[in-house]
């Protein structure tokens, strides 16, 4: 089984989206991503340190808005309304999860479709499933980017994913569709689960389930792509990230991706190139 080096591909993503940086910067456009934070979820807290850290050694200039967790969602989608308007942002990132007294998809809709480099505007979900452009959501996007560094032809290909979120499981199917697989979308509650992933050329596990998948679920040859990220308490007291998949047991496979080390760096790479894209797309 070949591991999918994620981090390594995720560098040769961010150095493209550096050269396309410098040059809309030669032309006059410096590109802006505008980061939003509410609370000091801890997780949030490092993602959103990363982005704006990855944002700078590309060459993307962020503006930060950290908002105490008690932001009510009036000022919230004013803001975004603000940022909507703002010439200088090209892309506007609203970190998840919201806190719950925010109500998550009205904040999402007020994003302008053009901006949504998170691609979960309904109009660029629209798109997607239509497949007339728009902008991808990154981890899908980055799901996709890691099967092309293995697959060459995806047609007739039998996709298995397991998840059904908006933001991972239901567009990564639209994009294994659009390239001509057999997609089978699953979840937690699919009887016979185990039957069904062992018929896929390709399984995507998107179902948050710490080592869900095991080693005699995956056909021989089959490429497995791992979204999952759970950190577990381990047994010694300290804590670690594990995936929805077995890894150790995957030797059969032809490729997967490990946890961490995979799906995750893309996440962020994406992030920067659909921000160039959107800065692109809004001089046409
Ligand atoms: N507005 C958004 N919110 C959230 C998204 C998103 O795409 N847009 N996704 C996740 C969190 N996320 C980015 O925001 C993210 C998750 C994981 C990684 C990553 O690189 N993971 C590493 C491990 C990192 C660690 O050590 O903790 C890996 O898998 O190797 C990057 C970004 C939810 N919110």
């Amino acid at each position: 089984m070949t591991p999918i080096d994620g981090r390594a591909i995720a560098r040769t993503l961010s150095d493209t989206t550096a050269a396309e940086v410098a040059a809309l910067a030669e032309i006059g456009v410096r590109v802006g991503l505008a980061v939003v934070l509410l609370g000091s979820n801890p997780a949030s807290e490092v993602y959103v340190a990363r982005k704006v850290a990855e944002s700078a050694r590309v060459g993307i200039v962020s503006f930060e808005h950290r908002l105490p967790a008690a932001t009510d969602e009036a000022a919230l989608l004013a803001l975004i309304d603000a940022l909507n308007r703002d010439p200088a942002v090209h892309g506007i990132l609203v970190q998840l999860p919201l806190p719950e007294h925010v109500e998550a998809s009205r904040v999402l809709d007020t994003i302008a479709p053009g901006k949504d480099v998170d691609g979960f505007h309904p109009v660029n979900v629209g798109r997607l499933s239509t497949g007339t452009g728009g902008l991808v959501p990154c981890t899908p996007l980055g799901c996709m980017l890691l099967l092309d560094s293995v697959i060459e032809d995806y047609r007739g290909l039998a996709a298995v994913v397991i998840g059904k979120s908006n933001i991972v499981g239901k567009p990564v199917a639209m994009l294994l569709l659009e390239r001509e697989c057999t997609v089978t979308v699953t979840h937690i509650a699919t009887r016979g689960l185990s039957e069904i992933v062992r018929t896929a050329d390709i399984v995507v596990a998107a179902a948050g389930a710490p080592r869900l998948v095991q080693g005699d679920w995956i056909k021989p040859g089959a490429v497995v792509i791992d979204v999952g990220i759970t950190r577990i308490r381990a047994g010694d007291g300290r804590t670690r990230l594990v995936g929805d998949v077995a890894f150790e047991q995957l030797g059969h496979a032809r490729a997967a991706t490990p946890v961490p080390g995979g799906v995750g760096p893309m996440t962020i790479a994406c992030l920067l190139a659909n921000t160039v894209r959107a800065a692109t797309l809004a001089r046409q």
